[in-house]
């Protein structure tokens, strides 16, 4: 990995305002991600990941495993890229004209951006949540019997049926909509509407849950019903989650990923980035100094 010199004056707190051992060196030179960001069992393999908007880039030489039935949490201030990177693993950003991505991205050591690879089954492959929940404008059913339906996974209605409800429970909402599957989606409250984004995401069986910032929208009871939910997904997939609140990355992660102006600074198990962290950035940003 390539040397990195954190940019100057961005989030270092003025001498006037804070003690002096509370300011931060944001000029340190970091030879490489500190921590341990590659693992033996990788579902997902990131390697030298360089991307640009037009001339400006975003993310610079990033290198990141996540394991098997692993959760790793996306942390760090706005704009450092969490949501850029994310978007890589789905090719989300080919949706982006003016995007680039340079690297190796592998998906159980296929290539992600193989000149063959078709983004529609990879995308199936690797399901995404956002942070606003978006069901279509169908009914309950419809939401979670699409996928299936366009990806030929399912066409009759027995089998759509056994998905619908599988999913459903799997996202913790069936008991909450079994009743009343033919009402629309959008008639749910914003907890339920973001599991039924998860319930649609998990009908086309994928390998890997990507999630960007799921609970900023919502109240602390369904951010509290997503968080179990994401460790019980964990049984049966690989998830990488976006999140500002450092809360909710301690409570579902097993690995914690911070990132800086774009760096990849440090990776580390949970505990260890939020009692001990190894860099000085890490620290600043989870004891607050910044961000
Ligand atoms: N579509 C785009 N076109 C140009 N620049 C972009 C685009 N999307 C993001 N950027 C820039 O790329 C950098 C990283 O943005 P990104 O959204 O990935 O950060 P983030 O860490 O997810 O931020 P936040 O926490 O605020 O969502 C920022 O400088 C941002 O302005």
């Amino acid at each position: 990995m390539t040397t990195m010199t954190l940019d100057a004056g961005t989030t270092a707190p003025a001498a006037t305002e804070q003690p002096e051992q509370d300011a931060v060196n944001t000029n340190t030179r970091v030879s490489e991600t500190v921590g341990h960001p590659l693992c033996d069992d990788a579902k997902l393999s990131m390697r030298n990941v360089n991307v640009f908007y037009g001339e400006t880039q975003a993310i610079h030489d990033v290198s990141l495993d996540i394991g098997r039935n692993e959760v790793v949490a996306m942390i760090g201030p706005s704009g450092c890229g969490k949501s850029t990177f994310l978007r890589c693993i789905n090719r989300m950003n080919d949706t982006i004209e003016s995007c680039r991505v340079e690297g190796d991205l592998t998906l159980d050591g296929e290539p992600i951006y193989g000149p063959k690879v078709d983004v529609v089954p990879l995308r199936a492959r690797v399901g995404m949540v956002f942070q606003k929940p978006n069901p279509f404008p169908k009914t309950i059913y419809e939401n979670v019997a699409y996928g299936p339906k366009i990806h030929g996974i399912a066409s009759r209605r027995a089998e759509l049926d056994e998905i619908v409800e599988n999913s459903l429970r799997r996202a913790g909402l069936w008991n909450e909509v079994k009743d009343r599957l033919d009402k629309p989606g959008t008639g749910l409250s914003g907890g339920q509407q973001q599991r039924l984004c998860i319930a649609r995401a998990i009908a086309v069986s994928p390998e890997v849950i990507l999630m960007d910032e799921p609970c900023s929208a919502l109240d602390p009871i369904a951010t509290a019903r997503i968080e179990e939910l994401i460790d019980e997904l964990r049984e049966n997939y690989t998830i990488a989650i976006v999140t500002h609140s450092m809360q909710q990355a301690a409570r579902v992660s097993q690995r914690t990923a911070y990132f800086h102006l774009g760096h990849l600074v440090e990776v580390n198990d949970t505990e260890t980035v939020f009692t001990n962290p190894e860099h000085e950035l890490t620290e600043a940003y989870i004891t607050g100094r910044f961000g």
